[in-house]
């Protein structure tokens, strides 16, 4: 179980920001274009409130800069909110940090793995990183190496390996101690086919094995193949949220026509920038 409560977030920002935001919002450039910005900080997290139940696989999808990676990485506990709470897998993320990380797995678009290592030394530190028994270890790493094709990589290094193969050492280095909860955020993202494809796999496999799935996208595809349950996320906030179905069985046009999910993602996007508008001085 991921909960998330009423999480916040901001950021000092440069100049160069300062101006972009002031470009994209049209408002004069004593605002930062978002709400809750001011001339020095940019509000990239506002009030998110949401939680991911086991055996489900649950979808942050939001366009690009709507506060996402943020989440996730305060999720993670790599980056401390201002306000909020976290709770994973019943762990208060906030006060004890350490006894989350070892109920969580994270997984970004870039690996960064270690390069001088080979691709067993890199998986096999972050199992003993998380204190993971020799002979868990030992089946974990079978099956993971096996399910993922990459047996015969094991004694290359890092750093000689394609982006999609670092990419399936990274999942296998996120998984390998078993976490009760797995983030993966847009984890697919500049992936061939191939690769993309063993990381849904992953998912699908996380879910049956009973894990706690979160992961941010903004490709619709991967929402509809993948999740339980979603949140349209913008400007640090979740605009609407709960079951796929149930999303799309409310995404209803005056006509009573049904939405794809993409028309109902522009549909919420658009609404709020134009409520954000009328809101503007
Ligand atoms: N360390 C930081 N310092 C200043 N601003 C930041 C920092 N990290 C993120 N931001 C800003 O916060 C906002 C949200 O960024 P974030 O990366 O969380 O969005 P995102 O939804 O993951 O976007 P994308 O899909 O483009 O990765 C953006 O405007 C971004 O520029």
């Amino acid at each position: 179980m991921i909960e998330v409560v009423d999480l916040t977030k901001s950021f000092p920002i440069s100049r160069q920001q300062r101006r972009e935001l002031a470009a994209q919002s049209a408002a004069p450039s004593k605002t930062a274009g978002r709400p809750g910005a001011s001339a020095t900080n940019l509000q990239a997290v506002a009030g998110a409130t949401f939680r991911c139940r086991p055996g489900r696989v649950f979808a942050l999808l939001g366009p690009n800069g709507a506060g996402k990676t943020t989440v996730l990485r305060m999720i993670a506990t790599l980056l401390r909110p201002d306000g909020g709470r976290i709770s994973i897998a019943g762990v208060d993320a906030l006060a004890d940090p350490v006894a989350a990380r070892r109920r969580l797995g994270f997984l970004t678009g870039s690996t960064k793995l270690y390069e001088r290592l080979t691709a067993e030394e890199n998986v096999r530190y972050a199992a003993d990183l998380h204190g993971v028994a020799a002979p868990d270890y030992k089946r974990r790493r079978d099956a993971l190496f096996g399910a993922l094709g990459i047996e015969a990589y094991a004694g290359r290094r890092a750093g000689q390996l394609s982006t999609g193969m670092k990419q399936k050492i990274a999942i296998a280095r996120t998984v390998i101690h078993d976490p009760e909860v797995v983030v993966f955020d847009e984890a697919t993202s500049g992936l061939d086919v191939i690769a993309a494809r063993a990381i849904i796999q992953l998912i699908k496999d996380c879910r049956a094995q009973g894990k706690t799935v979160l992961f941010s996208t903004h490709i619709m595809s991967e929402v509809t193949m993948l999740a339980d349950d979603l949140a349209v996320f913008h400007r640090g906030r979740v605009l609407a949220g709960g079951g796929l179905e149930e999303v799309l069985a409310r995404a209803v046009d005056e006509h009573g026509q049904r939405r794809t999910l993409e028309d109902e993602f522009v549909r919420l996007i658009d609404a709020a920038e134009a409520e954000l508008g009328e809101a503007r001085p």
